[in-house]
């Protein structure tokens, strides 16, 4: 069992609470100056990338009272509890074991008496088989003709994940065989993704850890009736309709042989599952072997989480930076910037990751906290971002800490436009941290030959105070082994953040209350009947909307 520490009543707590009254005070662009091993003290190497945390606001003291912080609220204990398949998602009474889906030592994983990797493998051996026969068109729709489209049908977790991979690794795609993503309950996602497709080419992965999440099973019914409305024969479903689920009575409710079921378990949470049958269509896409090797870099990512001090451990690191900016510097989010558009849908992913995570004001006493817990994790791809949002960055009133990300080698080495990238991905992290001075200002102003007038009412608007914290991530390449790595890095990063806040990182009740009020109003728009039974601005919507509707 994880023990409860209260973050803000740790003795590390209150050293970084006076330390951070003096290094608020320093620039970090000064603490270069004064330390010429600056980077590499605070760099980490990985065969394939390189995190460069040294554009902070830190000091070795504030890295060391940070790893106390860590320590005191049993940090090593809880990652050891995590791996060794504890149920430390307390509320739903559940094991974390997301690394097992990726255990490729595979050592035994036990959860309530039983070593869990023989299911893994044989849900992993069923996904090859399959992904094979999708591939190399030995699986032939109802007219005897391969597949050409897969149409994922999932929300959350059984959504973002396999986007964001389809898309981040594309390179590695099947040319001739297309992947598509239904997740809204807007009627507009299914038909539009729908119009140019052929149901005797098409296939249908019905992804739900629940098999009951309203938005996908209205998907899954029109996707159904689409087909038929063509193919007839509800025999034929079975063989343009498979599904990813835990819940096998719901898949055959619903109509799907069971035999095309690929399953997983109550231990996997949503948006920790694309490691599991849920990555089914980036199985399919990239290939299994690229699928596996995605598992391995997680793994090994994995590994260095479980293994290597706490001081040296990336994922630890990141989360306590984060916790710094959070909880210290009263930062209120955290942008994620790939320099990479094959990875546009990055942050959007680690929204759910994190956000749903994170996002919690109750600690594991069921106490409410008195501090930050959760960022709002935001970023869109580089350089799109610097022509949109970078203005705030650099001189708006709020501290916004960044991740800056990019491969040192483009899947498309088109011209110049990799180095025009990567100037871009360093000249920003230097920016933000050194800024421009009034003298700088002046100095460009006088060379323009302005006028002491002219450059007296605009040297104000000129000038950055920079001293704003990045991390930088360069990696060779974006490949399968890199991004599994990357993500697994990412994942411990809010587990840790979870741990040290004190709260439950693995349940959603938040999600919750929406659905069940949505449950209500529904069978209320049925009829045309005025509506009373809510607060005057809830009934007004709602009548407003029956009268105009059609
Ligand atoms: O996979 P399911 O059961 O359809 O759930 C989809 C999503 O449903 C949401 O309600 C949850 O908050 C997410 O965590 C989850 O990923």
């Amino acid at each position: 069992m994880i023990a409860s520490v209260k973050f803000d009543k740790t003795n590390a707590f209150k050293k970084l609470k006076s330390h951070h009254k003096t290094i608020s005070k320093s620039k970090i662009k000064d603490l270069f100056e004064a330390d010429k091993n600056r980077y590499s003290k605070f760099t980490l190497k990985f065969t394939d990338f390189v995190i460069d945390y040294s554009k902070n606001n830190i000091t070795g003291r504030t890295m060391s009272y940070l790893n106390d912080l860590a320590v005191e609220c049993k940090l090593e204990d809880a990652i050891q509890a995590m791996f060794a398949g504890e149920k430390i998602n307390v509320t739903e009474g559940r094991a974390v074991l997301h690394t097992a889906l990726r255990n490729r030592s595979n050592t035994p994983v036990i959860v309530d008496g039983k070593d869990v990797m023989p299911d893994i493998n044989a849900v992993l051996a069923q996904m090859k088989t399959f992904s094979e026969q999708v591939r190399s068109g030995e699986w032939k729709g109802y007219t005897g003709k391969k597949i050409k489209d897969i149409v994922n049908i999932g929300i959350g977790g059984s959504d973002l994940g396999p986007v964001m991979v389809t898309e981040a690794l594309k390179a590695y795609g099947k040319k001739g065989l297309n992947v598509h993503f239904v997740s809204n309950v807007d009627g507009t996602h299914i038909v539009e993704a729908l119009k140019d497709l052929s149901p005797e080419t098409t296939l249908f992965m019905v992804a739900s850890k629940t098999f009951t999440t309203q938005e996908t099973m209205a998907n899954a019914h029109t996707a159904r009736n689409w087909f038929l409305e063509t193919a007839v024969d509800p025999e034929y479903v079975k063989k343009h309709f498979v599904a990813i689920s835990t819940n096998a009575d719901g898949v055959a409710a619903f109509g799907i042989d069971t035999q095309n079921m690929f399953g997983f378990w109550d231990w996997v949470g949503g948006r920790y599952s694309l490691w599991s049958a849920i990555g089914l269509s980036i199985a399919c896409y990239i290939g299994f072997n690229n699928f596996e090797l995605l598992l391995d870099g997680a793994h090994q990512m994995d590994l260095h989480f479980k293994n290597v001090p706490l001081k040296r451990n990336a994922p630890v690191i990141l989360a306590l930076l984060g916790i710094w900016y959070n909880n210290f510097f009263n930062a209120q989010s955290h942008a994620i910037l790939p320099y990479d558009q094959y990875m546009h849908r990055f942050a959007a992913y680690f929204q759910q990751g994190d956000m749903e995570s994170n996002g919690k004001y109750i600690d594991r006493d069921g106490d409410k906290v008195k501090y930050q817990t959760g960022p709002v994790i935001w970023g869109e791809p580089g350089t799109n971002g610097q022509h949109a949002f970078y203005q705030l960055i650099h001189q708006g009133t709020k501290l916004i800490p960044c991740d800056f990300i990019a491969p040192a080698n483009s899947h498309n080495p088109t011209g110049d436009h990799h180095k025009m990238l990567l100037s871009n991905f360093f000249a920003q992290t230097e920016a933000l941290m050194n800024g421009k001075t009034k003298d700088e200002v002046v100095a460009e102003f006088k060379k323009m030959g302005k006028s002491a007038e002219e450059i007296e009412a605009l040297a104000a608007f000129k000038v950055f105070e920079g001293n704003r914290p990045t991390n930088s991530i360069l990696a060779k390449k974006i490949t399968p082994r890199v991004l599994g790595s990357l993500l697994a890095m990412y994942e411990h990063k809010i587990f840790v953040q979870g741990i040290i806040w004190n709260i439950y990182s693995f349940d959603q009740w938040g999600v919750e209350l929406g659905k069940q009020l949505a449950n209500k109003i529904y069978p209320e728009l049925q009829n045309d009947e005025v509506i009373a039974s809510h607060d005057s601005s809830t009934n007004n919507l709602i009548n407003t909307y029956k009268k105009w509707r059609k």
